[in-house]
């Protein structure tokens, strides 16, 4: 496949981990442009990936086949108005948490639009993203997404656009969950009487390995913590204690917690 034109419009944490994955994966900087109005951002993204960075919206967009939208979903209809008149007939790939597509549709008035929703393990190409297109986009479209988010990780696609609010709130927000118990694990390390680091080794360690025993196991989750868990020891002590304290419900009312937010942003910022 040749490599398109991509614009991204905002130029942080998201946009950044996929643009290094696009570097890597051969894609020449001078077909890159990203508009990002904070000029320390702008000097970073030149000298780390030597692509062009605008410091607002300009007539260079009009050659862009793929548009990437990677601001906080608060500053997309500021970001999206000086955008427009030369966006229209681009592919949009959308990354903003709850924005919905017919949003950038009506902000844009492009009619191919995919929304994507990342995390931040595409920093090194273990993110997973999870894909919802519209009924216009093409099957070329959806090869050159894939084509652009596959050095960051694996991809998804959901029939539904409601989806994504659950992929929001299970893989996008998720590895700040997972970074929350490992913080909780360094915590009690140090309680216990290791140091910080040997709590961080094994901490990491420890849920590497399991999600790889995981990932690789024809057995459920549920099977392999059974395996752990030897009848009267340690490991039934502590599920006890979690159980009692309703760890479980508490992780499952967060996950609904950020589906909700997700819903609220989409209201809140659509059009
Ligand atoms: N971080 C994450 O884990 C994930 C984030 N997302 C989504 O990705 C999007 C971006 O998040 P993230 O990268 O973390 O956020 P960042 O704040 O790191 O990046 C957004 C960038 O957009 C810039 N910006 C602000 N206004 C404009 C404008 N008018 N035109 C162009 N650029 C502008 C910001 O500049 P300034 O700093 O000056 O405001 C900032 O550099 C969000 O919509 C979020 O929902 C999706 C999945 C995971
Ligand atoms: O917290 C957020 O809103 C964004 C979306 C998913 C991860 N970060």
């Amino acid at each position: 496949m040749t490599q398109p034109t991509i614009a991204f419009i905002g130029g942080g944490n998201m946009a950044s981990a996929i643009i290094g994955g696009l570097l890597k994966s051969g894609q020449p900087p001078e077909r890159l442009i990203v508009v990002e109005p904070y000029e320390p951002q702008r000097v970073k993204l030149q000298a780390d990936f030597g692509l062009t960075a605008l410091a607002a919206a300009d007539a260079s967009l009009g050659g862009a086949e793929l548009l990437m939208w990677a601001v906080k979903p608060q500053l997309f209809a500021e970001a999206a108005a000086p955008c427009a008149p030369y966006v229209a007939q681009a592919l949009q790939l959308s990354v903003m948490a709850g924005i919905r597509s017919d949003t950038l549709v009506r902000a844009t008035g492009a009619a191919r639009v995919v929304r994507a929703m990342p995390n931040t393990p595409a920093l090194i190409g273990q993110g997973i993203a999870g894909l919802y297109a519209r009924p216009e986009v093409t099957p070329a479209d959806k090869a050159l997404v894939e084509q652009v988010l596959a050095p960051t990780g694996q991809t998804l696609w959901v029939a539904r656009e409601t989806d994504l609010d659950a992929v929001t709130a299970l893989s996008g927000s998720g590895p700040a969950y997972f970074f929350y118990f490992v913080e909780a694990m360094m915590d009690s390390a140090v309680e216990l009487g290791l140091s910080a680091e040997q709590g961080r080794q094994l901490a990491l360690a420890t849920c590497a390995g399991a999600a790889a025993l995981a990932q690789q196991s024809s057995e459920s989750p549920a099977t392999l913590r059974e395996r752990v868990t030897s009848k009267g020891g340690t490991t039934y002590a502590a599920l006890s204690s979690m159980q009692a304290d309703g760890v479980a419900q508490a992780i499952q009312r967060a996950v609904k917690a950020a589906q909700q937010r997700a819903r609220e942003l989409g209201d809140e910022f659509g059009a």
